[in-house]
């Protein structure tokens, strides 16, 4: 909450009700917490003065940069904060993560340090908390300030780098002033020594959803997959540890996923933390904590403290999604049903609707404000657990599929069933995930036997879904359900002018290439190699990099090596390695 008046000029645009400022607004009382809580990666910092007109000016052109990075119809949310600070307030305390970063650092570090604290209120506590960190910047140094500013980029790439590897430093912080929008995009663009995943326009649009006209070859639309990938593993994760839900019964699956995931995941970050989660696994989470209680404990407490432990690194989750319903559809039904779980969770401890599960927790700490499509927002209730992001994980599972080698494509096929059937709190779901996997019974010696058979379960979900939702009607009837691809995405997966008569081989290849080339094609360090027609993605030098980019323990690192190799030969080091544990930590005790 602002401590401080905004000025005349932001109440009178504040309440422009067509275009709501997205901006937001630092000052004193946040500046440090917002920057340290954000989701997103990079934050672009904006000094202004409400008294000066260049500023006015700019305001709009700052907006219409901010719409594409903040608020509900971000076109690229999730990747850099649009921020300001009005440097007009009359004392204006700013933390900055190291101020000496800043060019022009030497004007801020000399501007008013004692004797004209003013009309500081309730700052004077963070000026005393941050004492060593903060630096003052008052009203008389703004003119300085800007002039230093004026045209000229005070982070270079050499900086924004040396940032990034600052302890304390949470994110790196770009400072910019004014010039216009397309400036600002550019330059973003053009920092390679950042890890932004594409160039940015101001007329790029919101992707929609695949069954709508769709550009496929846009990479832009892919990358935004990949963070509901990040996103749908970290929830997913998340839940597990949440709901305690690591028994005795359901340890191994959770093993053989994460090997999965270590070996062929898209995301190079849930590959490492997968692997770190791996290779410790029986320090994190020993054996002897089926209880629900000693779980509790264990994850709180215990080595690692799981609790803090973030499968896909410290900026996921980022708590909204950019291609999903999120689960189930945002529809009334749907939040009453999950509010009338919640009631008769609480008060019988029964619930009145099996596919949803709701309880007093998950409404309290998980439900979030997520991003619906067109700028809707939706509940989150995460009533649907690992399908929290029902989308982000089918997403997953799809991308995993064509990674997978033809010798690993069967034993990928149980670790998939296994998980979903282990983790997956919506039960009407997990049963009937369930059947299909248990009506295989030829093992898949193939990819393309395995890519095929996930695309067509999840088609028969579609398919299930869509007559439910019109007998019920309780579908969104923006975005139906459809037996997928449309014959916009693929119209060389139709065989002649059939709807549903598919030329599978086709259809595959379609599949390989979109969940897997494409998925990756704007990642460094990846090579594709035609297989046949398969594209498939070689991550050696992708999980090689990975392990020079933060430290990881040598275990894990090792483990990604040898994930790279073949996700079986992962299941043997995995297997011998916890041998060994157990050899020395026996070894250990009759020493003792
Ligand atoms: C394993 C699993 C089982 C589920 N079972 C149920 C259930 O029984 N009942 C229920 O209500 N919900 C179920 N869900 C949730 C449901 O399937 C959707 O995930 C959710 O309704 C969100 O739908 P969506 O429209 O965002 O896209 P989703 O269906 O989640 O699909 C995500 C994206 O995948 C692509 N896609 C769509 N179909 C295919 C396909 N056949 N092959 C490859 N790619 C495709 C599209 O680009 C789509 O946008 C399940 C989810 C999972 C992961």
């Amino acid at each position: 909450a602002s401590i401080v008046p905004r000025s005349i000029l932001r109440s009178i645009n504040d309440n422009n009700a067509d275009h709501p400022d997205v901006a937001l607004d630092l000052n004193v009382a946040n500046f440090d917490s917002v920057l340290k809580e954000t989701q997103a990666t990079y934050a672009i910092v904006e000094f202004f003065a409400n008294w000066c007109p260049a500023c006015r000016n700019y305001k709009l052109h700052y907006e219409k940069v901010a719409r594409l990075f903040n608020g509900p119809e971000a076109v690229h949310p999730g990747i850099i904060l649009m921020t300001r600070v009005d440097c007009a307030l009359k004392v204006l305390l700013l933390c900055f993560l190291d101020i000496s970063f800043l060019s022009g650092g030497s004007v801020l570090r000399e501007t008013i340090s004692s004797g004209k604290v003013g009309d500081v209120g309730p700052t004077t506590f963070l000026l005393i908390e941050h004492e060593k960190k903060c630096r003052k910047v008052d009203f008389s140094s703004f003119t300085t300030l800007s002039h230093q500013l004026n045209g000229a980029w005070l982070a270079s790439t050499h900086d924004v780098a040396k940032l990034e590897h600052q302890s304390d430093a949470t994110l790196p912080l770009l400072v910019l002033s004014a010039v216009n929008g397309l400036h600002i995009i550019f330059w973003v663009g053009g920092q390679s020594g950042l890890k932004l995943p594409t160039s940015y326009g101001l007329d790029d649009k919101k992707y929609e959803n695949g069954h709508l006209e769709s550009n496929v070859s846009d990479a832009g639309q892919i990358v935004h997959a990949v963070y509901d990938v990040e996103e749908a593993t970290s929830t997913a994760f998340d839940i597990i540890l949440e709901h305690k839900m690591i028994k005795s019964e359901t340890r191994a699956s959770l093993i053989k996923f994460l090997q999965l995931l270590v070996a062929h995941h898209p995301s190079k970050r849930c590959r490492k933390g997968s692997a770190e989660l791996l290779v410790n696994f029986d320090e994190l989470l020993p054996p002897d904590i089926w209880s629900a209680k000693r779980q509790e404990f264990i994850i709180v407490n215990g080595k690692g403290a799981l609790k803090n432990f973030q499968i896909c690194g410290k900026e996921v989750p980022r708590g909204n999604w950019v291609d999903s319903q999120s689960g189930y559809a945002f529809s009334n039904q749907v939040i009453a049903a999950a509010l009338w779980n919640f009631i008769a969770n609480s008060l019988l401890g029964t619930t009145f609707f099996d596919l949803f599960f709701v309880d007093l927790h998950f409404v309290v700490s998980s439900s979030k404000v997520v991003f619906g499509k067109e700028g809707g927002y939706g509940y989150d209730l995460g009533y649907g657990s690992v399908s929290d992001s029902g989308c982000g994980l089918w997403v997953l599972l799809h991308s995993l599929s064509v990674r997978v080698e033809d010798g690993e494509s069967h034993i990928a096929f149980t670790a998939v069933c296994e998980f979903i059937h282990s983790f997956f709190i919506c039960e009407e779901c997990r049963q009937h995930f369930y059947e299909m996997c248990s009506s295989v019974s030829t093992p898949f010696n193939k990819t393309r036997d395995f890519v095929l058979w996930l695309w067509s379960a999840h088609n028969k979900v579609n398919e299930r879904l869509m007559k439910e939702e019109s007998s019920l009607g309780t579908g969104d009837p923006k975005f139906p359900k459809f037996i997928w691809p449309s014959k916009q995405l693929c119209p060389s997966c139709f065989l002649a002018r059939s709807r549903i008569d598919w030329d599978r081989d086709e259809v595959f290849k379609f599949l390989a290439s979109y969940y897997g080339k494409m998925l990756l094609s704007t990642h460094k360090g990846h090579e594709l190699l035609g297989d046949g027609g398969t594209e498939r993605v070689v991550l050696a030098e992708d999980l090689a990099a990975s392990i020079n980019a933060v430290v990881v323990p040598l275990g894990a690192a090792l483990a990604i090596a040898i994930a790279s190799c073949a996700f079986g030969a992962l299941a043997c080091f995995w297997r011998s390695r916890q041998k060994y544990k157990k050899l020395h930590h026996m070894h250990t005790l009759k020493n003792i």
